[in-house]
């Protein structure tokens, strides 16, 4: 599964912490994460992932244009609620997308934990489903 690892400022501490618990779990996947959190996960974990550009930069937008195309399986997204961001219409749009394509999303580590649980166990395969069924509509298979 396509898994979108993203933390502002102050919940990286979160996210490395997270991803160092489960990088058991999220070494069998496909890592894609914004610049500076990307980052951070590597050097603490050595986990390989696709780095896009820095959020402010770009990056929530970039990590949205996947999960547009419905490419994103799951989302965890640590956001910081008590800083105002200056790329905030960005996030909110990332947000709003998952919504779309009903994509599964954690705002804090809370739901992270339950969201990466749920994945080990299996319950997200419906999103294989989604692709296949996407694959046969665009004449794909
Ligand atoms: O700002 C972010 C998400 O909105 C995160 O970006 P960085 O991972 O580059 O810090």
């Amino acid at each position: 599964m396509n898994i979108a690892l993203i933390a502002h400022d102050r919940k990286k501490k979160d996210m490395v912490q997270f991803t160092t618990a489960y990088q058991h779990i999220l070494k069998n996947h496909s890592l894609f994460a914004t610049g500076t959190t990307g980052l951070k996960i590597h050097e603490a974990t050595g986990l390989d992932i696709h780095r896009f550009q820095s959020g402010p930069l770009g990056g929530d937008q970039q990590i949205g244009a996947m999960v547009a195309k419905n490419d994103m399986d799951v989302v965890l997204f640590f956001r910081d609620p008590l800083t105002s961001q200056p790329h905030e219409p960005d996030i909110i749009a990332l947000i709003r997308l998952c919504d779309v394509y009903q994509i599964p999303l954690a705002t804090n580590m809370a739901a992270g934990e339950i969201i990466i649980r749920a994945l080990e166990k299996g319950e997200l395969q419906w999103r294989e489903i989604v692709h296949q069924k996407r694959k046969k509509e665009s004449g794909l298979e």
